[in-house]
C-alpha cells in the first residue's frame, strides 16, 4: 500500500496543516478537535470497538508530525501545497481517464465485471442523505454499462434505499456494506438466469439487535442538533455532517456509551458518518467475491473486475482485487489518500465520463470483432 502524505477524506484541514502553514491555525484546531472526538469513542478497546484501532492509526498517519515514508518524502519533498501533493499521489494512482488505454489494454479479452459504490461515486455528497440523488445522465450511463457488463452497486445504504435511488432493476445490489445481496429482477437474459440464486444476508440474526440499537440511538442523540441516525437494515449510520464541531465529542460519547452494551457490534467510520455494524467477517470485499462466484467467475482467470468507490469501506474491495491480482480498484478522491486502489478519478462527474468511455470502447471493440 502506498504511504503518502495521507489524509482522511472529509478532513482536508489536516492536509492543509501539513502543507500550507498560512492556514495551519484553524487546521490545527480542527485536527485536535477531531482527535478528541475519536478518543471519546474509545475505539481501540472492545465493546463495539472492533477494528477501530486502525481508525486511530489512520489519524496518527494523517497527523502533520507523522514521519513520512521514503516514497512519500520523494514525492512530496518539493510540494508546498495540497495540489502538488495530489500531483505526486496521482503518479502512483493515475487518472482512470487519462490512462484509460492502459486500463483497457489490461482488460483485453477478459470479462469486465463492474462494481460501483453509490454515495460520493455515483451521486455527489450532500448534507441530506435522503436527497443524495444521482443525475439522469449518470443513471443512463450506468444503464449502458449494465448492457455491456455484469454490474453491481455496492453500498453502505440498505438495498431498498439504494435501489430506489438508482432505479435500475437490471443490476445486482449489495446494500448494508455488502450484507444484503440481491440479483437483478430484469435485464439481459444471461444476467437474469444467474441472478435467481443471488440473495444473501449473512447478518440476518442481527436484525432485532440493529433495530433495538437504532431506537436507542435515535433517543440518545436527539438532543444534538443536526445529528441523524439512518437505519440501513443490517447496519446503522450516525451522521455528523450537519452537527456543530463543538458537539462532535458529545455525539461520540453518546454513540460509544450506547454500543458498549452490544459487544457483537462494531464501529467504523466513513465520510462524516459513524457506522455501526455486526462484528462478522463480511465487508464490501467479501461481497465482491461472493458476486463474482455467483456469476460463475470464481477460479476464472479471464475475469476483470473494476470497482469504483470513494470511501474507507471501499478499501476492502480494492484490497481483494489487489490480492487476487485481478482487475483494478479506482478511488474517487480530490485529495491524496492511502489506498489499495490502482487508479483514481476526482469526483462523480469524472466517474460519469469514465463509464461513458468504457461503454464506447466496448462498442468499438465489438464492432472490430464483427469485422474480423
Ligand atoms: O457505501 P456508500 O454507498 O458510499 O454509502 C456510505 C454512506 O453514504 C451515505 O452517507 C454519505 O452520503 C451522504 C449523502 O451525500 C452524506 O450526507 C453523508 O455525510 C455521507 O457519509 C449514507 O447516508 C450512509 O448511510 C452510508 O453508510
Amino acid at each position: 500500500m502506498t504511504k503518502l502524505n495521507v489524509v482522511m477524506q472529509e478532513e482536508p484541514a489536516v492536509a492543509v496543516a501539513a502543507a500550507a502553514p498560512t492556514r495551519a491555525g484553524s487546521a490545527g484546531a480542527n485536527h485536535s478537535r477531531y482527535k478528541k472526538f475519536l478518543s471519546r469513542l474509545d475505539l481501540s478497546s472492545g465493546g463495539g470497538g472492533g477494528k477501530a484501532g486502525s481508525w486511530i492509526e489512520s489519524m496518527k498517519v494523517s497527523s502533520p508530525t507523522h514521519v513520512k515514508s521514503a516514497a512519500a518524502r520523494a514525492v512530496s519533498s518539493f510540494a508546498s501545497h495540497d495540489e502538488q501533493d495530489y500531483d505526486g499521489w496521482m503518479k502512483l494512482h493515475p487518472s482512470a481517464l487519462d490512462d484509460f488505454e492502459v486500463l483497457a489494454a489490461a482488460s483485453k479479452g477478459k470479462q469486465i465485471v463492474m462494481f460501483l459504490d453509490y454515495d460520493g461515486t455515483l451521486s455527489p455528497i450532500v448534507d441530506d442523505p435522503d436527497r443524495a440523488f444521482m443525475s439522469d445522465e449518470m443513471r443512463e450511463a450506468v444503464r449502458e454499462v449494465a448492457r455491456h457488463f455484469p454490474t453491481a452497486i455496492v453500498s453502505g445504504r440498505c438495498t431498498e434505499k439504494v435501489t430506489s435511488f438508482v432505479e435500475l432493476s437490471e443490476l445486482y445490489y449489495a446494500g448494508s456494506h455488502g450484507m444484503d445481496i440481491k440479483g437483478p429482477n430484469d435485464g439481459p437474459q444471461h444476467l437474469k438466469a444467474k441472478a435467481q440464486n443471488v440473495l444473501f444476508q449473512p447478518a440476518r440474526d442481527f436484525l432485532p439487535m440493529i433495530d433495538e440499537v437504532y431506537k436507542r440511538l435515535v433517543e440518545t442523540t436527539k438532543c444534538i442538533p443536526g445529528s441523524r441516525v439512518e437505519n440501513n437494515k443490517f447496519c446503522l449510520s450516525v451522521h455528523f455532517r450537519c452537527v456543530d464541531e463543538k458537539k462532535w465529542c458529545l455525539l461520540a460519547e453518546k454513540v460509544r456509551s450506547t454500543i458498549t452494551d452490544y459487544p457483537k457490534l462494531r464501529l467504523t467510520h466513513g465520510r462524516k458518518v459513524l457506522e455501526i455494524r455486526p462484528s462478522i467477517k463480511w465487508d464490501k470485499g467479501k461481497a465482491l467475491e461472493f458476486l463474482l462466484e455467483s456469476l460463475g467467475y470464481d477460479g476464472y482467470n479471464d475475469v476483470f473486475p473494476l470497482y469504483i468507490g470513494d470511501d474507507r469501506t471501499d478499501e476492502d474491495a480494492f484490497k481483494v482485487l489487489q490480492d487476487r491480482g485481478q482487475g483494478f480498484g479506482i478511488l474517487v478522491s480530490t485529495i491524496a489518500k492511502e489506498t489499495n486502489a490502482s487508479f483514481s478519478l476526482r469526483e462523480p462527474a469524472e466517474v460519469l465520463k469514465f463509464l461513458r468511455r468504457i461503454v464506447e470502447w466496448k462498442q468499438i471493440s465489438m464492432e472490430e470483432e464483427c469485422r474480423v
